[in-house]
């Protein structure tokens, strides 16, 4: 028998209400103790009831909800309490469900993390990417990751993974049929259109493999800001991120540290990035350090705004001439610019709308599209192997490879969607997880 986990599912109180769930075999007995032995209510409804410690005192008024199995969260027996959200309360309502006595000596547990929805998914009610869109759903932070993890919690992933891997079943069958039924000096032939259709799913999934992927939503678009020393970079990133967050001052090297702002512009998630001004040169050993970093910076980044001499920055970075209240082309700082991309200033605000609204764009046109599945590094893996195996499947000729082939996309996509795990790769996800999840 599985043991009955307890624990406290909504935020740390004190708060108006918290939600103690209770999910196993003794869900139901347990709350006949703490309501003096009466039966449970009708199933999924809200009744008040007053719950008191077995033979003693009254714990609290709640409203309370009793859940039967298999058809619940958990898959499990699940009674939900609404408590008087105090730390009192809580702490008390905990200590009774832990000491509370059942046959054989058998108590309840208090939950580890992620373990409601562990068992969720151990009964069948999730798959394993609606258990990590669950968990990216806890985590975001800005609307478009909340809605990459609503679309991945909800299963969009797991019907197409479905569609994919009936389809690749279909094209299965199709060759066992022929490897039964040929004639054994014949060439087996494939009936027609097999080729094509698989083809179809071969490019179907190609196409998913060259999406923006779910990592990409949860570190942000990472806009480094480059150029030489005293170019503005600072004083544009504070701008950017509405913080006071570097320090700026006339004199050049004054950044040294790699500084990294997390910020949602639009509900678009940005890693800006403000680094120490490029030169080839300086007595200064920590700047050169700090150059060093700013270089290796330019390499990790999804975008590179120039502050610096038009051409000379990495390919594809935006040519910015900042400043523009000293002069639009960027000339107080040395360099000249003919064509930059914005001219701005962050002293004024010139231009900085403008930047911002292009800066959107980009991440926008870079990240996963809203409401639509993004794999995650785990899952695009997986599907590249299923892809590998289909496009395997289409180049040979013998019958009996591409079922062998065709076999192998399918173990891919059970991977994906969890028919096929490890123990360890379970504790990693449900880790994740807050207790009382
Ligand atoms: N008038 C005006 N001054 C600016 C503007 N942006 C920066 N400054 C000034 O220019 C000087 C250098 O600015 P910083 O932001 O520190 O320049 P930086 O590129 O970060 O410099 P380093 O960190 O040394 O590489 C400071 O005195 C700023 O106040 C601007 O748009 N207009
Ligand atoms: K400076
Ligand atoms: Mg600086």
């Amino acid at each position: 028998m599985t043991d009955t986990i307890f624990a406290l599912s909504s935020g740390s109180p004190p708060a108006a209400i918290a939600v103690v769930r209770v999910s196993g075999p003794l869900a139901k007995p347990a709350l006949a103790q703490l309501s003096g032995g009466r039966a449970e209510p009708a199933p999924r409804r809200a009744v008040m009831r007053t719950l008191t410690v077995p033979r003693g005192t009254v714990l609290d008024q709640a409203l309370v909800l009793w859940f039967p199995g298999p058809a619940t969260a958990t898959g499990e027996d699940l009674v939900e309490l609404h408590l008087h959200g105090g730390r009192a309360v809580v702490a008390a309502v905990e200590h009774a469900l832990e000491h509370l006595e059942f046959d054989h000596g058998a108590r309840l547990h208090r939950a580890l993390p992620g373990e409601f929805t562990r068992r969720a998914f151990a009964n069948g009610r999730i798959d394993l990417a609606e258990a990590e869109g669950l968990a990216d759903l806890l985590s975001a932070e800005t609307e478009m990751q909340r809605q990459a993890a609503i679309a991945m919690a909800g299963g969009e992933l797991s019907r197409l993974v479905e569609d994919w891997r009936g389809r690749v079943l279909g094209a299965s069958a199709v060759v066992e049929a022929v490897l039964d039924f040929g004639d054994e000096d014949d060439v087996e032939e494939l009936p027609a259109g097999f080729v094509e259709r698989l083809g179809e799913l071969d490019r179907e999934i190609g196409g998913w493999l060259e999406r923006p992927r779910a990592e990409a939503l949860k570190e942000g678009f990472r806009v480094v800001l480059a150029g030489p020393p005293n170019a503005g970079k600072s004083t544009l990133f504070n701008a950017l991120v509405e913080d006071e967050a570097a320090i700026t001052a006339p004199m050049a090297g004054t950044t040294r540290d790699v500084l990294i702002r997390a910020v949602a512009l639009d509900g678009v998630p940005f890693a800006f990035v403000d680094t120490a001004g490029l030169r080839d040169e300086s007595s200064d050993a920590i700047e050169m350090i700090g150059i060093d970093r700013a270089r290796a910076q330019l390499e990790r980044a999804d975008l590179v705004l120039w502050l610096g001499p038009e051409g000379e920055g990495p390919d594809g970075a935006w040519e910015i001439a900042a400043q523009s209240d000293r002069g639009p082309d960027g000339s107080h700082t040395g360099t000249v610019k003919q064509q930059p991309r914005h001219r701005l200033s962050a002293v004024t605000g010139e231009g900085l709308d403008a930047l911002r609204r292009d800066l959107i764009g980009a991440a926008r046109a870079a990240l996963p599209v809203p409401g639509e599945a993004a794999l995650n590094a785990r899952q695009s893996a997986l599907l590249g192997e299923a892809h590998q195996a289909i496009g395997l499947a289409l180049t040979v000729s013998d019958p009996l490879l591409v079922a062998e082939n065709l076999r192998q996309a399918r173990v891919a996509f059970d991977g994906l969607v969890g028919r096929a795990t490890t123990e360890d790769m379970l504790d990693t996800l449900f880790g994740r997880f807050c207790i009382g999840k």
